[in-house]
């Protein structure tokens, strides 16, 4: 039978994400330390570990099938490769930083000002856009220090929770993208390799979805189910059980983690009592 390749990056922060996401999808990888490339026990799916910064190239010349990659890398290689699905992890944004002390205060100041970036095509688009004319330094890590260093007026690199521009004595100038994981493929699978992607597809879908619901059990007097129902946003109706007590059930949903807090302080005020929340698995709609 025909297999999928899928490249995901062999380390830094996208790799654990990746192989969990495979792992909830029931995919069994056995990957000895330095193995480039494994195919899975149970699933036709062959992965390679690859760097991040060349994996999108793959993908468009066909050596792999699909891959796990930032949004902000297809954007910064300009590539119009299929985004099969977004994966909701690695979450971050690239932003334009200066230091804490600097005099640049709006856009216009960055005329003729020297950025370090790992990001050029990104940085120089954005400024472009801006009409506004950059000197860009590329560095492939460590952008933060170049302000401190003399290597440059200003940085463009991720950010996530802001601590590496904290301890930098960068304060963050304005947001360019924001970027998280997704699946890209390429433009032209077959129709074998297509069928396995679907069901890969498939099966990301309610890892996903599950990993953004809780199932909620409580117990309800019977005369405040109706209020209790209203307040449940459920796939189709809730499922109400009698308890022994007389007067009360048990109801069962499943909630958004999003709205997660919200409703539960409305569901007490309903009058519902004993709530328990559990994760869920799996959910297929
Ligand atoms: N601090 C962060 N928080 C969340 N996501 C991040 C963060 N830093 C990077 N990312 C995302 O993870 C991707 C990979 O970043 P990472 O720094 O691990 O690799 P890299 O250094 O760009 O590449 P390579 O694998 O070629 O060394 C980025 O393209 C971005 O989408
Ligand atoms: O806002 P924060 O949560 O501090 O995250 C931002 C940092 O994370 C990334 O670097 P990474 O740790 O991946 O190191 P790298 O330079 O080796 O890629 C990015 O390049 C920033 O330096
Ligand atoms: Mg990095």
């Amino acid at each position: 039978m025909n297999t999928l390749k899928i490249a995901i990056q062999k380390s830094g922060r996208l790799n654990e994400d990746s192989l969990k996401l495979l792992k909830d999808c029931g995919i069994s990888i056995d990957n000895g330390i330095d193995q480039l490339r494994v195919q899975a026990r149970n699933f036709p799916i062959e992965i390679f570990f690859l760097r991040n910064s060349d994996i999108p190239q793959y993908v468009k010349d066909g050596v792999v099938d699909c891959a796990i990659i930032g949004e902000n890398l297809l954007i910064e290689n300009e590539m119009t490769l299929p985004i099969v699905q977004k994966l909701g992890f690695s979450k971050c944004r690239l932003s334009v930083a200066v230091s804490k002390s600097s005099e640049i205060n709006s856009i216009q100041d960055f005329q003729n000002k020297k950025i370090a970036t790992s990001y050029p095509n990104t940085v120089l688009n954005f400024f472009k856009s801006k009409n506004i004319n950059i000197e860009i330094h590329e560095i492939s890590g460590s952008v933060e220090i170049a302000p401190s260093i003399g290597l440059s007026d200003a940085i463009v690199d991720i950010v996530s929770s802001g601590n590496t521009l904290f301890k930098n004595n960068l304060k963050e100038f304005q947001t360019i993208l924001k970027s998280a994981a997704i699946l890209v493929s390429t433009p032209n699978l077959d129709s074998e390799k297509s069928t396995i992607l679907k069901k890969l597809q498939f099966r990301i879908e309610s890892v996903l979805k599950a990993r953004n619901s809780k199932y909620i059990l409580m117990n309800v007097p019977n005369d405040k189910i109706d209020l209790i129902s209203t307040i449940l946003p459920v796939l189709k109706s809730p499922t109400v059980m009698p308890l022994a007590e007389k007067g009360w059930s048990s109801v069962h949903s499943v909630i958004n983690e999003d709205k997660f807090w919200d409703i539960i302080d409305e569901l007490k005020q309903a009058g519902a009592e004993g709530i328990l929340v559990v994760p869920i698995e799996k959910m297929i709609l």
